[in-house]
């Protein structure tokens, strides 16, 4: 499913923060939004879910999630926030099972498949030994990987990720990311995530979207975008790029 967005604005506490932001996902694609602090990256994501009140045109599959009522728009569009708010006391399984919440009819209990959906996440997220354990029990990496999980359950066909690997280490960086991008292969899962590990963003995406100061700076593949002279005009930092495996660039820092 195709996520497509033109000339979005969005103003927040009477400034406006995204200027004129055009968009393009082919469906079965990953596109990351890059971008220094600040820049509009997460109110991006939250405006195409509709989450924030925006002008512009949006299209999710052809649909305008702001028009969605929230089951319904979950059915279509798992959203992994940056620090959502996590119920304190609940369990892992269950915080999890609520990614099936748009599946359960009201006032109805979860399927033995969701269940079993569940379990399997978890498993693929390395979480099956952390099932029973209340989520403000957990590192803030393994929160983290649980978030990640209740998106996954909810096995939609557009999945939005906020700083997805911020808190993992580099063992579970690979494997969230290699996770994704098995899904997005053998079920054409269109993936757009904001990351700021721009070597993992050049790794892993077919496209960069580089959003600075509430505009779209730069866009393309990888090499195109991650540029010592655009790192520098939008990070104000001096870094060194090379190309890597398959020609994706490598970014290492410079000292001064
Ligand atoms: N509710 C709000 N009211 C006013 N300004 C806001 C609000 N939420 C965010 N902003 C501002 O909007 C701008 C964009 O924020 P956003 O969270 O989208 O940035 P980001 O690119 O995701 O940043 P980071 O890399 O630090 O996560 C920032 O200047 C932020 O201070």
């Amino acid at each position: 499913m195709t996520v497509t967005v033109r000339s979005l604005g969005v103003a927040l506490g009477g400034r406006q923060v995204l200027k004129g932001v055009s968009l393009d996902v082919p469906a079965g694609s990953w596109t990351a939004i890059i971008g220094p602090n600040g820049a509009g990256k997460s109110t991006l994501l939250r405006a195409v879910l509709g989450l924030v009140a925006s002008h512009g045109d949006i299209a999710v599959a052809g649909a305008d999630l702001r028009t969605f009522k929230p089951r319904q728009r979950a059915r279509l569009v798992a959203y992994a926030p940056q620090s959502p708010n996590l119920p304190v006391g609940m369990t892992v399984f269950d915080y999890t099972l609520l990614g099936r919440s748009p599946y359960i009819p009201h006032l109805g209990r979860e399927s033995a498949r969701d269940r079993t959906i569940t379990e399997e996440v978890l498993d693929r997220l390395d979480l099956t030994d952390f099932a029973d354990r209340p989520l403000d029990h957990l590192s803030g990496g393994e929160r983290q990987r649980v978030v990640l999980a209740r998106a996954l359950a909810q096995q939609t066909s557009v999945l939005l990720l906020d700083e997805p690997t911020t808190a993992l280490d580099i063992g579970h960086q690979q494997q969230v990311m290699e996770l994704v991008d098995q899904l997005r292969l053998s079920d054409e899962l269109t993936v757009v995530t904001t990351i700021h590990d721009l070597t993992l963003a050049g790794q892993y995406a077919d496209d960069l979207v580089l959003i600075s100061a509430g505009r779209v700076a730069a866009a393309g593949p990888p090499e195109r975008v991650l540029t010592r002279d655009t790192i520098e005009e939008h990070f104000d930092a001096r870094v060194h790029v090379t190309p890597g495996p398959g020609g994706r660039p490598i970014l290492s820092l410079e000292r001064p």
